[in-house]
């Protein structure tokens, strides 16, 4: 075991953490030349095609150190953006150290701060690197400078390195086997593994990924997870390296996989413990949360009889993203479909992309927002996951929304800025720091419903890209809560239906308003559209009738013509829907978020 080491690479977002693991890989020659792909480690396509790691993984890298010893090196790969933070905070917990990567062109950012706390948490041995530094931009003194005011290191302590050229990765790969301490544990130890990720395989279902703190796990052993309770038999073990490679046994230290024909995700909970059923553990490993989704949606088929099939996609999505929810949710306007749970916005954008690449399927989503809690005069509790959940305001004591600590890290010239956005977001603002003198730390407190809708484009657009963000939530607070609905001739449109906060109601219902107007297409009639909060109408707007004829242009009785130009129309209509007698094209149900200030 004293030659074992596990770790991590934390970094901000596009730091160059996959680039940097590659460089690893290649230089242990874990990988052949031949396999090296970009960044092999992302191997989602839609992970490589947006260049971001979704889930964490593993790999083991053999490395023969100065001191002519052979050395096993896991490292667990982890994601980068806030939404996927618990799944960090995890495969920290699997590690003794961590790299921590800071791009020398962009200094310290809000997830570097925030990653870090998560390490320090995990007592992980901290290593600072420097990346980048082939870049004509690097400012390498000076993000020493952020580095060592942030984790009280000496600066000859800093390494500096390039993914791309590969420039410094010798050095990092001797620090890690100096500096991270070798894991401690038991191996005749009742069974302790930490579950830190998992994958689907169509094939072998569940590939459980975990790390062994004490205990052996040998092939066809009686396991049990914790949290779950259920119990499995180990068909397979093993660890690993760039393909799966089978054991009979893994050890205490290791990182390995597991395979127990589990089909569904829902029973593997990143953070749980797998013990041995004959000799289980006595304490489960610190740390385990049920995650749950923060941003909540309707999924609808764009075409009502696609829902079955539409079902069936969700079935198989949720077995390789446990993280996701859902469940039936009927619409008048939109037909049946699914309110789901998302971790975050980024999340969401996901399951969406996924749903019509890897499943083919056209989906309408409706407008996201938080969950709130409702308390009635008679004292239930409801959770509000979906606006017309709510309750009748006559029946409401008070509702609550979730709150966030937001961290923003940007140069001083733009705390005005931020200051202006984050307060006209209800933000409170909590502390402000300069970490150095060219870069600040803001800290607020705000509710989360104001982050979801437009809040990461308003920063970037207000900062001109110099502010990264981060957030957690910090529990529920009291907050005036209206029911927005909008209303098309009259009919209640309950897909546009939008929770907000009573003082931006009016002016939110007026701009949804205008917006509706420039979406709606003009129909043979004139069109009403309301906001209204209960009985009142905030707001209103008319699109005047028109009489589109298709077929105007044909004159002439070329009938096959116009027979081709109405079925031409017909298609179009398709995503279409009918609310009375209007016609509601798909982006007007996500208008919301496209409302301009
Ligand atoms: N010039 C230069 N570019 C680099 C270096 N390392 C990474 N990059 C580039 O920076 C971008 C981001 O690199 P990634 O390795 O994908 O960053 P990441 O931190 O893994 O990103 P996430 O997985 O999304 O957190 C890519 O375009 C890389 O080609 C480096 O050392 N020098």
């Amino acid at each position: 075991m004293k030659n074992i080491r596990n770790f991590c690479i934390i970094a901000h977002i596009d730091h160059g953490k996959s680039t940097l693991a590659d460089r690893l890989l290649q230089s242990t020659n874990t990988i052949s030349e031949r396999d090296m792909m970009d960044q092999v480690l992302d191997d989602m396509d839609l992970e490589r095609e947006k260049g971001i790691t979704i889930k964490s993984h593993a790999i083991q890298i053999n490395y023969k150190h100065t001191d002519n010893q052979d050395y096993t090196l896991n490292l667990i790969d982890t994601p980068g953006h806030v939404d996927f933070s618990y799944e960090v905070s995890r495969a920290l917990a699997a590690c003794e150290g961590a790299l921590l990567l800071v791009d020398a062109t962009q200094g310290i950012q809000a997830q570097t701060i925030s990653n870090l706390y998560l390490a320090i948490d995990n007592d992980l041995e901290i290593i600072p690197v420097i990346n980048k530094i082939d870049m004509d931009g690097a400012m390498i003194e000076e993000v020493k400078d952020q580095i060592v005011e942030l984790i009280g290191c000496k600066p000859e302590e800093i390494l500096l390195a390039s993914g791309r050229t590969g420039l410094g990765v010798d050095k990092i790969l001797e620090a890690i086997v100096e500096k991270i301490p070798a894991p401690k544990g038991d191996p005749e130890a009742p069974l302790q593994a930490l579950i830190f990720d998992s994958v689907f395989n169509s094939f072998r279902g569940i590939i459980v990924y975990y790390r062994i703190l004490n205990g052996t796990i040998r092939k066809g052993d009686k396991v049990k997870f914790v949290s779950t309770n259920q119990e499995y038999f180990a068909d397979e073990i093993g660890i690993l390296k760039l393909k799966m490679t089978e054991r009979k046994e893994v050890s205490a230290g290791d990182v390995g996989y597991i395979i127990t024909g589990i089909k569904n995700a829902k029973e593997v909970k990143v953070g749980d413990t797998i013990t041995l059923s004959n000799n289980p553990t006595p304490e489960q490993i610190r740390g385990f949360e049920e995650v749950k989704p923060m941003v909540f949606a309707g999924i609808f088929p764009v075409e009502t009889d696609q829902f079955e099939e539409l079902r069936d996609c969700m079935d198989k999505l949720q077995l390789n993203d446990a993280s996701l929810t859902y469940e039936l949710e009927t619409s008048q306007a939109l037909g049946f479909g699914f309110r789901c749970g998302f971790l975050g916005m980024l999340h969401m954008e996901i399951i969406q992309e996924r749903l019509e690449r890897e499943f083919n399927q056209t989906v309408i989503t409706t407008v996201p927002n938080v969950s709130f809690i409702a308390y009635t005069s008679k004292g239930e509790k409801v959770i509000v996951n979906n606006p017309t959940e709510m309750p009748d305001p006559s029946r409401i004591d008070r509702i609550e929304e979730p709150f966030i600590k937001a961290q923003i890290i940007t140069k001083p010239e733009y705390i005005g800025n931020i200051m202006t956005l984050c307060l006209g977001k209800r933000g409170i603002l909590i502390n402000q720091s300069y970490l150095t003198q060219t870069r600040v730390e803001l800290i607020f407190e705000m509710p989360l419903t104001e982050i979801v809708f437009d809040f990461y484009d308003k920063l970037k657009s207000q900062t001109r890209g110099y502010a990264s963000f981060d957030y957690h939530p910090i529990g529920y607070r009291e907050a005036d809560i209206v029911k927005m609905d909008i209303l098309l001739n009259a009919e209640r449109v309950d897909a546009l239906s939008a929770l907000i906060h009573r003082g931006r109601a009016n002016d939110f219902g007026r701009k949804l308003c205008e917006k509706l107007k420039e979406l709606l297409p003009r129909q043979q009639f004139l069109i009403a559209i309301q906001a209204a909060i209960g009985a009142k109408i905030v707001a209103r707007e008319n699109i005047s009738a028109m009489r589109k004829d298709v077929t105007a242009k044909c004159y002439g009785g070329d009938i096959s013509r116009k027979r081709k130009l109405l079925e031409k129309q017909k298609e179009g209509k398709k995503r279409m829907r009918q609310i009375g007698a209007v016609e509601v094209p798909q982006e007007a149900f996500l208008a919301v978020l496209k409302l301009d200030d």
